[in-house]
């Protein structure tokens, strides 16, 4: 049994995975009507189109839930440490998987950092990697990195959450897996309002090229390896999410450079981990010009014309 906690698009779509693979699934949700609706009908309100199969029970009772020897954790970065503390029991031993993508803006740490907080005696661990829940459910081809410093637990989680679509490769650099797929989601935000201003296709490789750079910055100054970022978690997530209009980050930048609105009830990370990363790296003494630019720009007090003069006209720089 393997519960989920978090029954939005990210967390069903695991869910379907694994139970189609023949572990049975507990998902968590808050609210009694997604429950309702995954047991009576097999449909997830926040992934439509899929059909969950009946291994999958959901339930709003989280400690029912937490029980499982493997949690994998699907809410919204900002949320999860209150979910975690919603959980009474202090999960000694459980192997705790962080499936979210960001930087919690009140302590600036990632994902394992926040389960170390609140749940010091679990095994942290972070999957993450270029994957749209809607393929995930469809069961197309999916490659994940799965990182967790235990490498014994991590080699147990990595067998135990692989399916013949889903392809996890192993790591024990849970910082840089996890700080790959949460900057990639601030860059992926530059590049929308790049093409939705109308720069172009080199305009926005120059600024995956760049801001792949500031992820490496930070990262490797966090105790992240080089190596991680160049692999799925980072450039591979990356890749995926500055290209495709299937990105909800994408999109909020394409919104940010044409000016229009955007629907706010969608989970868009990289606004958050934004305003986070420009904490970070004035604590650290880092230049990070362009996840700068992605939090003034999204919290809307430097436009995205001025951002894009300010970048270009710094001075010239050795690559
Ligand atoms: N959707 C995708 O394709 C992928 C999403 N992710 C990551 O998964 C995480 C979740 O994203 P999605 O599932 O897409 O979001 P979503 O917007 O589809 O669902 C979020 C779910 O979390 C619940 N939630 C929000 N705040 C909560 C709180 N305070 N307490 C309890 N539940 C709360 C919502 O009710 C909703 O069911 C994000 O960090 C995202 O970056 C990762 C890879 C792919
Ligand atoms: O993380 C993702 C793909 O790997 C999903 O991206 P969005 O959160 O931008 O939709």
């Amino acid at each position: 049994m393997i519960g989920v906690l978090g029954a939005g698009a990210f967390g069903t779509a695991l869910a379907i995975a694994l139970a189609r693979h023949g572990t049975p699934v507990a998902l968590w949700a808050r609210d009694p009507e997604t429950v309702a609706a995954i047991n009576h009908t097999h449909r997830a309100p926040r992934l439509p189109g899929a059909t969950l199969p009946d291994t999958i029970t959901a339930s709003t009772d989280i400690a029912r839930v937490a029980r499982a020897e493997t949690l994998l954790l699907a809410t919204p970065m900002q949320s999860l440490h209150a979910v975690l503390s919603q959980v009474a029991s202090p999960l000694t031993g459980q192997r705790v998987v962080a499936c979210c993508k960001g930087i919690d803006v009140t302590d600036l740490t990632g994902p394992t950092g926040v389960i170390a907080r609140a749940k010091p005696q679990a095994i942290a661990a972070i999957l993450t990697g270029p994957s749209f829940a809607d393929d995930i459910a469809r069961g197309l081809p999916t490659a994940l990195t799965l990182a967790c410093a235990d490498a014994d637990a991590g080699w147990r989680l990595q067998r135990d959450l692989s399916t013949p679509t889903l392809r996890l490769y192993r790591s024990t650099d849970a910082i840089g897996a996890e700080l790959g797929g949460a900057l990639k989601n601030v860059i992926a935000i530059a590049c929308g309002a790049c093409i939705g201003i109308g720069l172009g296709d080199s305009a926005r490789a120059a600024l995956m090229t760049r801001g792949f750079a500031e992820m490496s910055r930070l990262a490797t100054t966090l105790g992240a390896r080089a190596n991680t970022l160049a692999g799925l978690s980072g450039l591979g997530d990356l890749s995926l999410t500055c290209t495709s209009d299937l990105s909800r980050n994408y999109r909020f930048g394409l919104a940010l450079g044409r000016g229009t609105t955007f629907d706010a009830s969608l989970t868009v990370e990289g606004v958050k981990t934004a305003e986070a990363v420009t904490r970070l790296a004035a604590r650290l003494g880092l230049d990070l010009p362009i996840c700068r630019s992605v939090a003034e720009v999204s919290g809307g007090t430097v436009s995205v014309g001025d951002a894009i003069t300010r970048l270009l006209n710094r001075p010239l720089k050795e690559e």
